[in-house]
């Protein structure tokens, strides 16, 4: 279109999802529900965008901002319905729907995710467990019973299953990840420490505890040179565990 301005690489990209939500407030949205679950169990009818805002910890503006492009503005005086925001918020993350999940690997990780009864509470249901150690196979955990990874295929179509756990170690999971997806998966949560990769039209998550815990070393370090005698530095410890 000759003269028309053309948004820019970046931008599309930021801008990936076709209601033209910008990726980092998709990304926020969880966060918000989670801390709308908290002000209902707590009893909270209404609430201000500083108190959802301090509940979620961002900052107001960027709340109010995030939840613009919901098209939810709150009443002013008022604040937001918070019943009314969360039903939004999860309808649009798509969580007012029920998600079966296959999590594949259920060692001790996969056994604590199974056991995590937070999935169910916010629309995903575990639908298959699978693991391709015989040992393992025909062991319940919960509901359901641990069955062999040949199954896959079969399991898939019979849930309708689109999201797939990878709970395996690392060795292992490029091939789960690829036998996944040929069985219909298009959204992966990756558990082990590798960098798979998936075809187009694949979402791939990963997990990675530690790297959290490394920025918040990150963090400390940085703080104990603001603030000299604070507790809890690494300076005693062997040069190989803190990467020197
Ligand atoms: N992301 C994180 O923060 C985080 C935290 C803890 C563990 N992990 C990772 O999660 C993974 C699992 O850790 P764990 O402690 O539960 O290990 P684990 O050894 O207890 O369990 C792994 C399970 O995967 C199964 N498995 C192996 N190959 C398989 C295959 N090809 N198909 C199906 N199942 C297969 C094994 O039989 C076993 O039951 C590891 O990669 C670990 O590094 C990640």
């Amino acid at each position: 279109m000759p003269g028309a301005a053309r948004p820019t690489a970046a931008k599309v990209a930021d801008r990936s999802n076709d209601r033209g939500i910008p990726e980092a407030t998709v990304a926020r949205l969880p966060v918000y529900l989670r801390a709308l679950v908290g002000l209902t169990e707590r009893g909270t009818a209404t609430c201000s965008s500083e108190e959802l805002a301090a509940a979620a910890g961002v900052n107001s503006a960027k709340l109010r901002k995030d939840l613009s492009y919901l098209g939810s503005y709150g009443t002013r005086g008022v604040g937001y319905d918070v019943e009314y925001l969360r039903y939004q918020i999860a309808r649009e993350i798509g969580v007012t729907q029920d998600w079966p999940v296959v999590i594949v690997g259920i060692g001790n990780l996969g056994h604590a995710l199974a056991n995590f009864s937070g999935f169910s509470s916010r629309g995903f249901r575990i639908a298959a467990l699978l693991d391709a150690d015989p040992e393992r196979q025909g062991e319940r955990v919960g509901d359901l019973e641990i069955l062999g990874f040949e199954q896959v295929e079969q399991l898939v179509e019979e849930h309708r299953i689109a999201i797939g756990v990878i709970a395996t170690p690392a060795p292992a999971a490029q091939a789960v990840c690829d036998r996944l997806v040929g069985a219909g998966i298009t959204s992966i949560l990756n558990f082990a420490p590798v960098v798979l990769s998936v075809p187009d039209g694949v979402d791939l998550r990963k997990v990675d505890l530690s790297i959290e815990l490394q920025i918040l070393a990150y963090h400390e370090q940085r703080k104990s040179a603001l603030l000299p005698g604070l507790s809890g530095l690494p300076g005693d410890l062997p040069a190989k565990a803190v990467g020197r």
